[in-house]
C-alpha cells in the first residue's frame, strides 16, 4: 500500500552533520518496525509532534540523490497531478535505485517441526522467496508463522551491485590446496567444488554470479572461501555501451536555410539571455527541425550549460539519436526503457556527475539530474507517450515547462502537427510561435490521394486489402528501385474470429475484448492482458467448422504482398517483430541500406523517419482510429496521416501518398489529403467549441476499478455524489459510466469526467478522494485521478 504523508524521525548524533534533504534513509516503520526506505524531505531542529519518534537507522546516500530542484519539482508534481509525493520522488530515480524489498523468515521459537528446524539449520533467517518452489515446506512455514514461531521481516536490498562483483583467484599453492582439500573432504561439498574449480581456473577472472550458477553454489560459499583467503573479490564497474546498436558518423553543423536561421536566432538569443520562454516550433514534415534543435543545443553548451531533449520513444527514433550523438559525441547520455536497468543507472550517474551534458531520452528523461539547463527540446510534442498513464500521471511537457522556468531557459515544443492545446496557446501568445513552412531544398509536400474503399473493394477479391491504385503505384516504385512505406495500424493476422453458423466471437476470458489471430505464434492473443490460447478448429459454442476471420493485421498484409509481388523484399515492423533489444534500429538500418523494398508496419513507422529513397507511402486503412468514441479521434487521425505522409519525397525525388479509407468525406481525411494543419486546427477548434471539449474546458477523469463490477460501480457513484456536493454549479460531471472496455484482466472499470473552467473547490475535493483512496485500496478498489487525460475510453 502507498502511504502518503511525511513521518518524523530522530537523527542520531552520528548523522547530524551528514544528513541532507534529498538523501534516502532506511527507517523502522509500523508496529513490527520493519525496515523501509524513505526520502529526507525536511530537516528540523525540533518538532511539536508529541508522540514517540523512532531513529533513522542508516543513510543510504552520502550526498543528496535528488537535487533541490528535483525535490521542489516532486512537491509541485504531487500537488498538480493529485499524486502521492512518494510516487513523484520515486519516478525521478532509475529503477535500479529504487529499494527492493525481500521477505525474510526469522525463527523466533525453537519448538518447531523438525523439517522447519532443519530448514533453519544454520543461522536463524532465510529469504522467503527460496521456499516458494516447495509447496509442502511453504505450507508448514506459513503454519509456523501463524503460530507465532516464525516472524517475517522485510529486508532492503539495492539492486545490481552483486552483478558487478567478479571472483578473482588468489595465488593458491598446490600444497595449501591439497591440505585444504583433505580437511574439506568430509563435510562441505560445495566448498570442495569451488576449490577444484578455482585451481583449474588459473588466473582467469570470472563474475561471481557466473561461478555460482555453474557450480550450483550460493554466495555464502564464496564468502567463506574469501574468508579463508582462497580468493579475493573485487568490485569492477563494467563499462556498458548503450550506443552499441547505433553506428555513428560524426556530423558537422549544416549551413542553415534562411528560415531555419531566423528560428535558431530567436531561440539562441533566449539561451544567451537566460530567459524562460516556451516556443512552439511548427514545421512541416521534412522542414529540418532536427538541425534547429541541434544548433540551439550547441548554443547552450557554448554557454556552459546543459541540454535536455525528449523524444517519444527512443527505440523508434534511432535516426534522431544518431544525429545527436553524431554532433555531441561522448557528451551525450541516453535514457530510455530500451536500456537494461544497469545501463540506465550508468547513464544516470554520468549525468549526475556532470560527465554528460546532453541528455536524450523518452518521457522520464525529463527528470534527468542535469544542472544548469540551457535548453529543453520536446520533439513531436503532440505524442501521447509524453503522458504517463499510471501514478504519478504527469505530462512531460508540463514538467519541462516547470524546469525551464526554474533554470531560466527556453523550451522548444516541436511538431508538424502540434496538439490542439499547444497550438491554441501559441495563438493566444502564451507560447512564442515559430514556423518552418517549407521543406528543405524547397521539396514539395507529397501528393496525397484518398481511395474510397467502398468503391475500390468491389473491383478486387474479397480477401485482398490492396486497391488497384495502390497496387499499381507499388509496382511503379519497385520497377524504379525506389522504396515504399506501408502502414496498417493493427498487428497480428486477423482481428477477430467469428462462427458463421452461430455468430460466436472468440473472446478473452479475462477481458471484454475479442482475441486476435496471430499466425506467427499459431495462437489467439489478447492485446490487453496478453492471454494466449490455441487456434480453435471448430466453434467453441456450437461446434460448427465454419469459422471465419475478419479484419486485417500486419501479418496478413505481409502475406498478401508476398503473393502480389513474389520478388519483393519486405520488412515488417510491429510489436511482435521488435521485441528484442535493438530490433528497431536493426530494421531501420536494413531499410536505409536498401536491403528491403517495403517497410510495412503499425504506427511505429509513422514518425521521424528520414529515408531519401522513399517515394511512396501507403495507408491500408485510415479508419482504425476514427471509429473510437474519443473526441480526439479526428485529431489523432489527422496527425497520424500527416506524419506518415511526410515520410515520402523528402529528398530530390517527389513523393506520393495513397490513403485507403471508408470515410473519404471526413474532414480529418480531407485535410490530411491537403496536409493543411492550419485549416484542420480551425475546423477542429470549432468542433471542440461546439461540443465543449478541451482546450475550451479542462478535464479530469476519475476511475474506479475492482474485481467485482458492483463494487467498482458503487464506489464511482459515491465519488460522484461527493464531487457533486463539493463542486460549483458551473462545473459539469459527465457520467458515471462503465468504461468502453468494461473488464480488463478481470478488473471492472467505471469512470466519470469533470469538465471545468475555473473551479476553486477542485483541489480540495480531489485531494480528499486521493487521501481516502489509501483505505479503498485495502479493500481492493483502485481509484485513479487523471488530470487532462489523453485516453477517454
Ligand atoms: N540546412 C540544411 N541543409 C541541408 N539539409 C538539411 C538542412 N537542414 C535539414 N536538412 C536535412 O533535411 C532532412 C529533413 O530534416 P528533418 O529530418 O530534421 O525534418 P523534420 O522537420 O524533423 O521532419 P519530420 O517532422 O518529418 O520528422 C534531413 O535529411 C536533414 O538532414
Ligand atoms: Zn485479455
Amino acid at each position: 500500500m502507498q502511504t502518503d504523508r511525511p513521518f518524523i524521525y530522530q537523527i542520531p548524533t552520528k548523522f547530524e552533520k551528514l544528513i541532507q534533504v534529498g538523501m534516502r534513509v532506511n527507517v523502522p516503520f509500523g508496529k513490527g518496525n520493519r525496515l523501509i526506505q524513505g526520502f529526507v524531505i525536511n530537516l528540523k531542529e525540533d518538532t511539536d509532534y508529541s508522540g514517540k519518534t523512532k531513529e533513522i537507522v542508516t543513510l543510504v546516500d552520502v550526498e543528496p540523490i535528488l537535487s533541490k530542484e528535483l525535490m521542489l519539482l516532486a512537491k509541485w508534481m504531487a500537488h498538480e497531478n493529485y499524486a502521492f509525493l512518494i510516487s513523484c520522488l520515486q519516478v525521478m530515480l532509475p529503477s535500479a535505485m529504487r529499494a527492493k524489498y525481500y521477505k525474510r523468515l526469522v525463527l523466533v521459537d525453537n519448538e518447531v517441526d523438525p523439517i522447519i528446524k532443519n530448514y533453519f539449520s544454520k543461522g536463524n533467517s532465510r529469504i522467503l522467496e527460496e521456499t516458494n518452489t516447495d509447496p509442502m515446506l511453504f505450507k508448514k512455514l506459513m503454519g509456523a508463522r501463524n503460530a507465532g514461531k516464525i516472524r517475517i521481516e522485510y529486508v532492503i536490498k539495492e539492486g545490481l551491485s552483486e552483478k558487478k562483483v567478479q571472483v578473482i583467484l588468489n595465488k593458491l599453492t598446490k600444497e595449501s590446496y591439497h591440505k585444504e582439500k583433505e580437511k574439506l573432504r568430509s563435510n562441505a561439498v560445495s566448498l570442495n567444488k569451488l576449490i577444484d574449480f578455482l585451481v583449474d581456473l588459473k588466473d582467469k577472472q570470472l563474475e561471481q554470479v557466473v561461478v555460482e550458477k555453474k557450480l550450483g553454489i550460493t554466495s555464502s560459499v564464496i564468502k567463506k572461501a574469501e574468508l579463508k583467503k582462497w580468493l579475493t573479490r573485487k568490485i569492477i564497474v563494467k563499462k556498458r555501451n548503450p550506443y552499441q546498436q547505433y553506428d555513428f558518423v560524426e556530423t558537422k553543423p549544416k549551413k542553415l536555410t534562411a528560415m531555419q536561421e531566423e528560428v535558431v536566432d530567436k531561440i539562441n538569443s533566449m539561451i544567451r539571455d537566460n530567459k524562460a520562454m516556451t516556443f512552439l516550433l511548427e514545421g512541416v514534415t521534412g522542414s529540418g527541425k532536427t538541425e534547429v534543435y541541434l544548433q540551439a543545443m550547441a548554443q547552450a553548451l557554448k554557454n556552459n550549460q546543459t541540454a535536455l531533449m525528449l523524444v517519444p520513444e527512443i527505440a523508434l527514433t534511432p535516426q534522431m539519436v544518431k544525429n545527436v550523438v553524431g554532433r555531441f559525441g561522448s557528451k551525450v547520455a541516453l535514457l530510455h526503457s530500451g536500456l537494461s536497468e544497469g545501463e540506465r543507472l550508468d547513464e544516470w550517474h554520468r549525468i549526475q556527475s556532470g560527465d554528460a551534458q546532453v541528455v536524450v531520452g523518452a518521457r522520464s528523461a525529463v527528470f534527468a539530474p542535469l544542472k544548469n539547463i540551457g535548453i529543453i527540446v520536446i520533439d513531436e510534442e503532440h505524442e501521447t507517450s509524453y503522458k504517463q498513464e499510471k501514478m504519478p500521471r504527469y505530462h512531460a511537457r508540463e514538467v519541462a515547462k516547470w524546469r525551464a522556468k526554474m533554470n531560466n531557459c527556453p523550451l522548444i515544443l516541436g511538431s508538424a502537427t502540434p496538439s490542439l492545446e499547444t497550438r491554441a496557446r501559441a495563438k493566444k501568445g502564451v507560447y512564442e510561435w515559430l514556423h518552418l513552412s517549407e521543406r528543405i531544398n524547397k521539396m514539395p509536400l507529397p501528393e496525397v490521394r484518398l481511395i474510397d474503399m467502398r468503391v475500390a473493394t468491389k473491383k478486387i477479391d474479397e480477401n485482398v486489402d490492396f486497391s488497384l491504385e495502390l497496387r499499381k503505384e507499388i509496382q511503379i516504385r519497385l520497377k524504379k528501385n525506389e522504396q515504399i512505406i506501408l502502414m496498417l495500424n493493427r498487428r497480428g493476422y486477423s482481428s477477430f474470429m467469428m462462427c458463421r453458423d452461430c455468430g460466436e466471437v472468440l473472446q478473452c476470458p479475462n477481458c471484454d475484448i475479442s482475441l486476435t489471430l496471430h499466425l506467427d505464434s499459431h495462437s489467439m492473443k489478447c492485446h490487453y492482458c496478453g492471454h494466449e490460447e490455441r487456434i480453435p478448429q471448430k466453434c467453441p459454442n456450437c461446434g460448427s467448422k465454419k469459422i471465419r476471420y475478419y479484419g486485417t493485421g500486419t501479418q496478413k498484409v505481409e502475406q498478401e504482398l508476398q503473393n502480389l509481388f513474389p520478388e519483393v523484399r519486405i520488412l515488417r515492423m510491429d510489436v511482435d517483430t521488435t521485441r528484442k533489444k535493438g530490433a528497431h534500429a536493426k530494421f531501420l538500418k536494413q531499410f536505409g541500406d536498401k536491403k528491403a523494398d517495403i517497410l510495412l508496419g503499425t504506427q511505429m513507422i509513422a514518425k521521424g523517419l528520414d529515408f531519401p529513397d522513399v517515394t511512396l507511402v501507403g495507408v491500408l486503412n485510415a479508419d482504425t482510429a476514427l471509429g473510437l468514441a474519443d473526441f480526439r479521434a479526428s485529431e489523432r487521425t489527422f496527425q497520424l496521416l500527416t506524419q506518415v505522409s511526410g515520410r515520402a519525397g523528402r529528398a530530390q525525388k517527389e513523393g506520393k501518398v495513397i490513403i485507403q479509407t471508408f470515410n473519404p468525406e471526413h474532414y480529418a481525411l480531407q485535410l490530411a489529403k491537403k496536409q493543411n494543419y492550419e485549416e484542420f486546427f480551425i475546423k477542429e477548434m470549432l468542433v471542440r467549441h461546439q461540443n465543449g471539449y478541451p482546450p475550451y474546458f479542462y478535464t479530469i477523469q476519475v476511475t474506479a476499478n475492482a474485481k467485482e463490477e458492483g463494487v467498482a460501480a458503487k464506489k464511482i457513484y459515491q465519488i460522484y455524489a461527493e464531487l457533486k456536493a463539493a463542486l460549483s454549479a458551473e462545473s459539469i460531471i459527465l457520467g458515471p459510466t462503465p468504461k468502453a472496455v468494461l473488464r480488463i484482466n478481470n478488473q471492472f472499470y467505471y469512470q466519470l469526467i469533470i469538465k471545468y473552467k475555473n473551479e476553486p473547490m477542485l483541489d480540495r475535493a480531489l485531494n480528499n478522494i486521493l487521501q481516502k483512496s489509501q483505505k479503498d485500496e485495502q479493500q481492493g478498489i483502485l481509484i485513479s485521478i487523471d488530470k487532462e487525460p489523453l485516453n477517454f475510453i
